[in-house]
């Protein structure tokens, strides 16, 4: 009987214990957001969150209101969805926010590669000096004779042309990945191929098959990030990071022509740091990754949504007309190609406005800090909040701000012009409460880890839809058919993809 009584008090003593370690016991204390555990103890409601983020938190946000708090896979996030007190966030001092502890488990998890202690530094300047300001009129240029490769060498031209029918999501992913591929990590050489128009051979048929590749990657990324891979894709994912390790590695790089200052920056970093030459390999495919997954989707929708708002299309047409003209450019059969430079791109308020309008709809990254020290949050109606240390802090700006109708009227329709002013300036003034919002829009995120590539981005953008209205005559194969809905499994993640494909088709214009 004794020992019974024993055996039912470990027992005991044990299902306590794993309880508490699973947060069970956890209770909201005063001064603290609203706390919702979820349904299943430690993994709280990470099935709703993980099979539609954006529904999830938009369901939270009407049952709790500006702040809360949910359990997710052992974490404890607060998530804050008032937009006027983003700021409590994005400005904290990282020794009580911190994004470096999850960002590095992530990319340890996702390309195997371990940071190193001045990582985001050594980010920031080379983003600093190659991808913003002066640094963006060399990889203006660069960009620029790469699309031209890709895109005019294989369509023919005057009695010949002939429409060519793809599906548009494809097309412009394909495109945007393999010219920015190549602007920032190089050329094939010339030495070795002999000839610019063997060694531009053979960048298109490269590019093409690391494109395939980098597909599949894609599609399986959502759950990699989730570490939720089954054994054949786990294998598969396998496959392709070393794949990626060996196609990027810095011994092939050194054999290549026109390397960006962005990327051999950071790798000499690295090999001065003294960081083994594999790690540095993983390194590549990290950059590859960040560079490469969001700009080729965001092209897709740019040219959707102008494709189905001709309105929308006229003007951006014609304000690329008047700089062609402006420069005394003419596209036409035989003539020259057209040079786009960085200080034209900076004279383009209608299509900086649709493609701002674009990334409003269509970019939707969680922002999440890790917190150091138990800190308090100001939110902007004068409420405190305490949080504690160990937990998360996250935004989603998806739905606190980028879709809501009280900032945005009509907030899921495309408006081509919604941030212009009525003198053709650019719009930034946006309410809420009637008060003045400082992130009205966060495609790129927010405060120290805001995306460095983002005047990169838009640049390519612009470049992309500068170059298919001037050398081509597209449009949709059937013009009624709808825009294909958001894929909800990649919430969370920078640029969505559409749930299909759209079909369209293009020919040179002359
Ligand atoms: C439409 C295209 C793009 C979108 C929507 C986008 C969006 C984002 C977002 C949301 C973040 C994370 C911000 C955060 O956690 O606070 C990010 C980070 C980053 N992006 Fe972009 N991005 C784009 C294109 C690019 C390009 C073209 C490059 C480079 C050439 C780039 C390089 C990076 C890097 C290196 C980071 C990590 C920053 C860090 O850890 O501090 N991105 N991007």
């Amino acid at each position: 009987m004794g020992s019974l009584l024993q055996i039912l008090l470990a027992l005991f003593i044990s299902v306590i214990g794993a309880l508490y370690l699973l947060g069970s016991f956890r209770r909201r204390r005063a001064g603290e957001p609203p706390l919702d555990k979820g349904p299943i103890p430690w993994f709280g409601h990470v099935l709703e969150f993980r099979k539609d983020t954006a529904k999830f938190l938009q369901r939270m946000k009407e049952k709790h209101g500006d702040i809360f708090t949910v359990q997710l896979g052992g974490f404890y996030f607060h998530f804050i969805t008032d937009p006027l007190s983003f700021g409590s966030v994005v400005k904290e001092a990282r020794t009580k926010l911190d994004f470096t502890k999850f960002a590095e488990q992530l990319v340890a998890r996702v390309f195997g590669y371990n940071s190193m202690e001045i990582e985001h530094k050594v980010l920031q300047a080379s983003s600093t000096k190659h991808l913003m300001g002066d640094g963006l009129v060399v990889m203006t240029q660069a960009m620029m004779s790469n699309l031209q490769n890709l895109m005019l060498h294989s369509v023919g031209s005057g009695d010949d042309k002939q429409w060519q029918e793809t599906g548009l999501f494809t097309y412009s992913y394909n495109i945007v990945f393999r010219a920015g591929y190549l602007a920032l990590f190089g050329n094939e050489s010339v030495k070795s191929t002999g000839t610019l128009d063997k060694a531009k051979e053979i960048d298109r048929q490269h590019s093409d098959e690391l494109f395939k590749e980098f597909r599949k990657y894609d599609q399986l990324f959502p759950n990699l990030a989730y570490g939720v891979l089954g054994p054949s894709e786990k294998m598969e994912a396998e496959r392709l990071k070393r794949l990626f390790w060996s196609t990027l590695s810095v011994q092939k790089m050194r054999s290549r022509d026109n390397i960006s200052g962005w990327v051999s920056d950071q790798q000499q970093v690295r090999d001065e740091q003294g960081m083994q030459e594999y790690m540095q390999d993983r390194f590549m495919f990290l950059l590859l990754w960040a560079s490469q997954g969001n700009t080729g989707p965001a092209a897709f929708w740019l040219l959707l949504y102008l494709m189905k708002h001709p309105d929308a299309m006229n003007a951006v047409k014609k304000e690329v007309e008047e700089i062609l003209r402006e420069t005394g450019q003419e596209v036409k059969r035989g003539g020259p190609l057209i040079d786009l430079t960085r200080d034209m791109l900076l004279k383009t308020p209608i299509l900086d406005s649709a493609v701002e309008e674009t990334l409003r709809l269509t970019a939707a990254p969680v922002l999440t800090r890790a917190v150091l020290q138990d800190l308090t949050i100001s939110m902007a109606s004068g409420q405190e909040y305490k949080i504690r240390k160990g937990d998360r802090v996250a935004v989603f700006p998806y739905i606190a701000v980028q879709v809501d109708p009280e900032v945005y009227p009509d907030p899921y329709t495309f408006k081509y012009d919604r941030f212009l002013t009525p003198d053709g300036s650019k719009k930034t003034d946006f309410y809420k409460g009637g008060k003045k919002l400082k992130y009205y829009n966060m495609p790129w995120g927010a405060g120290t880890t805001m995306c460095p590539g983002r005047f990169f981005a838009t640049n390519e953008l612009k470049q992309f839809l500068f170059l298919m209205l001037s050398y081509f005559d597209f449009e949709l194969k059937n013009p009624n058919e709808e825009i294909p809905g958001i894929d909800i499994r990649r919430w969370g993640f920078g640029s969505m993809q559409p749930t299909k494909d759209i079909q369209f088709r293009y020919r040179l214009r002359f």
